[in-house]
């Protein structure tokens, strides 16, 4: 019987096994670069529920450029089809969303294998919520209900402006939502150098880059011929690991670093050292998760804005959550819903004076609310006088309040916990709950909330 290192050596030296998605990728890589695409050290791959990424295939250097789109590879609105279809006054994504569909949707599309690497319907359907049905969006938290009602009410619009076209080339509803919510995720807005206003675009190859919260993404900006993406650090993650192994307690060769199996011997083995050791299994399964055949590579992100995750979900159909449960820099619990109601009208009318009824948020990552709430519980507590001053210098008259103020939201988070328990007990009991993708990523965000409280309560 063959060794297991006799094993791994034939495997290694067997000729890799193409699958069709790595096919599609490769085909449409081609295509960019000759297209003028300027690719630098990186490749599409799986990433796990992301769909696609770009991960480095080589060390790269804070600074350097690794994507280069230039301004004939990007795609554009059609504006003598839109003048001629009198689509020239509806909104921007309307716009792109028809040329789109008319360009990529034609039967021998030249650009169907850029389309080839885009999610599917189906992923729309299971990731976005304005696709999700009303007995799923019900349990959306509150602060999501908003925007999402604005967002529906956005794409009624531009359906409304585009059925006739549609109908004329014969494409049904469905399918302009499609590339509705394509434009929705993958666009880019353009500005010529020298040209009068700008366009809403698409740019092959920069839409493979999943996001990052503020301070981890990429450097991604319009020079006058093209956008470009720039590494925000050194991504080398071989030498990366290398600098973890030597945190732990024992010490791996770098050669077994691919070999899942070694992880488990030394597992048993270690009982200290553990935090490394998550850090370096971690890292090492993102190894495992990716393509195969190319060498291993981290992903690099682009923030795409600093979105709290109500307004990434809405939006682009996810949110954002690490392994250890870290909450996002840019995540925010919003509050509104509990502190308005309580507030009585004159309170209300006051803080609308002064500009301060709404917006108030918790923030996950540091624990701490954000002034305006501060604001409208000292509305609550202090005299005219007491109020108008910590408005106007964000400190208390004589007497410390922030204690009060935090007894105050603790009662009131307390209340609202149990509205979240009971919320996600209901969830888990639909009769249809399968641990489908909404329930799952409706049950990610109650518990992001519920944690984000109950850090507040008690600390
Ligand atoms: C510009 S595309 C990025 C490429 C995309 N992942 C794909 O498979 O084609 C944006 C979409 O990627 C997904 N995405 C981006 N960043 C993500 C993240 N941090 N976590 C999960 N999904 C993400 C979301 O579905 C989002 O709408």
């Amino acid at each position: 019987m063959p060794t297991r290192a006799a094993k791994r050596k034939k495997v290694a030296q067997s000729t890799p096994a193409v699958s069709a998605e790595d096919d599609k990728h490769t085909t449409f890589t081609n295509w960019a670069v000759n297209h003028g695409v300027e690719i630098n050290g990186v490749k599409p791959a799986s990433i796990p529920d992301r769909g696609v990424g770009l991960l480095t295939t080589k060390p790269v250097k804070e600074g350097d450029r690794i994507l280069f789109i230039p301004e004939k590879a990007m795609f554009k609105p059609d504006t003598a089809l839109l003048r001629r279809e009198t689509l020239d006054r509806a909104s921007p994504q309307a716009q792109l969303a028809v040329s789109a569909m008319l360009k990529f949707g034609a039967k021998d599309s030249s650009l169907k294998l850029w389309q080839d690497v885009w999610p599917t319907g189906a992923d729309f359907e299971d990731s976005m919520p304005m696709c999700w049905p009303a007995s799923t969006q019900e349990f959306l938290p509150p602060p999501v209900q908003q925007p999402l009602a604005r967002q529906l009410a956005d794409y009624r619009n531009d359906w409304s402006s585009a059925r006739r076209v549609c109908a004329q080339h014969g494409f049904i509803e469905r399918e302009f939502k499609y590339y509705w919510m394509i434009v929705n995720s993958r666009s880019f807005h353009w500005k010529p150098p020298r040209g009068k206003g700008g366009s809403m675009v698409m740019c092959p190859f920069i839409d493979y880059m999943n996001h990052g919260p503020s301070g981890s993404g990429c450097n991604v900006s319009q020079s006058p011929k093209g956008y470009e993406v720039v590494a925000d650090r050194d991504y080398d993650t071989l030498h990366n690991l290398q600098k973890v192994i030597h945190h732990l307690p024992f010490y791996v060769p770098v050669h077994h670093l691919r070999n899942p199996d070694c992880i488990n011997m030394r597992n048993d083995q270690v009982s200290a050292g553990e935090s490394s050791l998550n850090i370096f299994q971690s890292s090492l399964s993102e190894f495992a998760h990716a393509d195969t055949t190319a060498e291993p590579g981290e992903e690099v992100l682009a923030t795409y804005g600093a979105h709290s995750n109500d307004k990434l979900l809405v939006h682009y159909g996810f949110i954002c959550s690490s392994k250890d449960g870290t909450p996002s820099p840019d995540d925010e619990i919003r509050l509104d819903q509990l502190i308005i109601p309580i507030l009585g009208a004159d309170i209300q009318n006051q803080l609308q004076d002064v500009g301060y009824l709404g917006g108030y948020a918790l923030s996950p990552a540091s624990n701490e609310i954000c002034f305006k709430t501060e604001v409208a519980v000292r509305a609550t507590l202090l005299t005219s006088n007491e109020w108008e001053y910590f408005i106007a210098s964000g400190e208390d008259l004589s007497v410390d309040k922030s204690a009060e103020v935090k007894r105050y939201l603790e009662t009131l988070f307390a209340e609202h916990c149990k509205h979240v328990k009971e919320t996600m007990e209901k969830l888990r009991g639909l009769d249809e709950y399968s641990g489908s993708a909404p329930h799952t990523t409706l049950l990610l965000r109650w518990t992001q909330v519920l944690e984000g409280l109950e850090t507040f309560i008690n600390t």
